[in-house]
Parts: C-alpha cells; structure tokens; sequence
C-alpha cells in the first residue's frame, strides 16, 4: 500500500486554486523533499495529507485511507511553531505534549508512561541532557529537535515536517539534518519535508518534488535536480551541479523567517 496516493489533487481556499493537479506516490519508508519557492503550495500540500485543510478536488489517499481517517498516523511539525514560550515548560514536558496530545486530554500531571516514552525520544535526538532546561531557553537547533521528539512520541508512520532548517544558523542547521537522517536510517518513518534550501538534506532524499502551485518535477534527486528544470521555476541564474557524485542546487532562495537562533 502507498503511504502517500495523489491523483489529479487540486487545493484550494475559498474556492481559489492554490495547488493543481498534483499526481504522486510515496512508498514507505520513502523521504520527499518538497522544494518550491514562496507560495507555490509547499505548506498547503503538507497541510492536505495532514487532514488540517479538507478543501479540495481529486483524489488523496494517506495509508490508503481518507487524510482524515488516517490522523492518529500522522505527525505534523509545523514552521513556525505555536508554542507559547511563555509558559515555562521544560524541553521533557514539551516533548511529552505530543503524546498527551495525542491520546485527546490533557493532565496538569504527565502519566508516567508518556513520560519514560519522552525521555527517550528526547535520547534518541541526543538531548537527554538538557531534559530539565526551560525550552524557551534552547538554542534555535536545539528547540527543532525537541519538536522532533515530540512528534516521535506518538510512534508516527508518516512524518510531515513544514521547513524543519529554516531560521537555523547553518551549524544548526546540519545539527537537525543528521537527526533527520538518524530518523530515516533508524525508524524507517515516510517523510515529507517542506524546504527552501535542499543542499543540507540532499542525501536523504528518496524523492524530490519540484512544486510551484503546480506539479513541475516528481522524480529521484537525479531526476529532478537538472538544471533546465531548477532554471525553468528559479531563473536563469540557477543551477543544478554535480560536485564529486554530490548534486546542488544553486537557486538563491534562502527565505529567511525571522527569529532564528536563540
Ligand atoms: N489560509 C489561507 N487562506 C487563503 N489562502 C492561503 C492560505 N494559506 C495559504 N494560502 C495561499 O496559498 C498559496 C500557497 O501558500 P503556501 O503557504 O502553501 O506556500 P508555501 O510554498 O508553503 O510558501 P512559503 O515557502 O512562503 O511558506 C499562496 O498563494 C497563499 O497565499
């Protein structure tokens, strides 16, 4: 069964088209980068096959099943997160959310299961030792990967990560790539992943989609990434190149949001 079935899907708000006539598959344990610049529909996509946007034309199916019906399966990390950093929580209570979340209620205690279960996603993404430090107090990568391991708390199949690199100095950056990758070789769990930027996550992917409020490319990295292609959506000064057997894109497309670091 595909993780992910799209046919002819076409998305829209108020009856205005944002995405059209998307048609893909994603097979599982597969990871699909989805690269487009501002607006062409990343966020909107990701948001459709997490059943959070219903309007919609076409066929969607996630673990063969409507988006709906296939929720407790799903784990969203959206862009910017709506923590409120506010309250003091501590990165192990934000990461136990995710399964207090999950099961419909919420304690003012953690039950002790869902504790131990956010104690080693936290170890998983290498920051068991900073259990007891107030969120709000972790640097910029530090925080992504708290919101990693909140996701994983729930024992997703299907992760969707909304631009998981952007507002990240580029160390950071490379710091979530390799829990990205720790996830992919250790969990198998599909992944779609929103970016701007596909150079730090180039080696994880299975597939790449091109999407720019339509389907450009859907393919393997090599399929996708030519240069014609990244020229025909990002302009003639960019470019797809192949250094030592390694692809990158060079579309000078950074989209930076603000924030970032700490
Ligand atoms: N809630 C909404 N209501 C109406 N239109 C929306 C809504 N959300 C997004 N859109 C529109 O849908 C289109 C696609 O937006 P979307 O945020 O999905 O693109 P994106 O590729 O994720 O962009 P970015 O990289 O800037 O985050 C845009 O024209 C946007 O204005």
């Amino acid at each position: 069964m595909k993780v992910v079935k799209a046919e002819n899907l076409t998305i829209l708000y108020d009856g205005q088209r944002a995405v059209e006539d998307v048609t893909f598959e994603l097979d599982d344990g597969e990871t699909l980068l989805l690269l487009g610049p501002n607006g062409a529909g990343k966020t909107t996509l990701l948001r459709t096959i997490a059943a959070f946007h219903r309007e919609y034309t076409g066929k969607l199916e996630v673990f063969g099943r409507k988006p709906e019906e296939a929720k407790e399966l799903i784990s969203y990390v959206p862009q910017s997160h709506v923590l409120n950093e506010r309250v003091p929580l501590t990165a192990l209570e934000v990461v136990a959310m995710g399964g207090i979340y999950r099961k419909g209620f919420i304690h003012f205690k953690i039950p002790k299961e869902i504790l131990q279960k956010a104690e080693e996603a936290l170890g998983f993404v290498g920051l068991a030792h900073v259990k007891d430090k107030l969120f709000r107090e972790l640097s910029g990568g530090q925080k992504q990967r708290v919101l990693l391991a909140r996701a994983l708390v729930s024992d997703p199949k299907l992760l969707l990560l909304d631009e998981p690199l952007s507002a990240l100095d580029p160390s950071a950056r490379v710091e979530v790539a390799n829990v990205l990758g720790k996830i992919k070789r250790e969990s198998g769990i599909t992944m779609i992943i929103t970016t701007h930027d596909v150079n730090p996550l180039i080696d994880l992917g299975d597939k790449v989609m091109l999407l720019n409020r339509r389907l450009i490319a859907f393919g393997t990295p090599d399929e996708v990434l030519q240069d014609t292609i990244i020229k025909s959506v990002y302009g003639p000064l960019a470019k797809a190149v192949k250094i030592e057997d390694r692809l990158y894109c060079i579309i000078g497309d950074t989209h930076i949001h603000g924030g970032g670091g700490r």
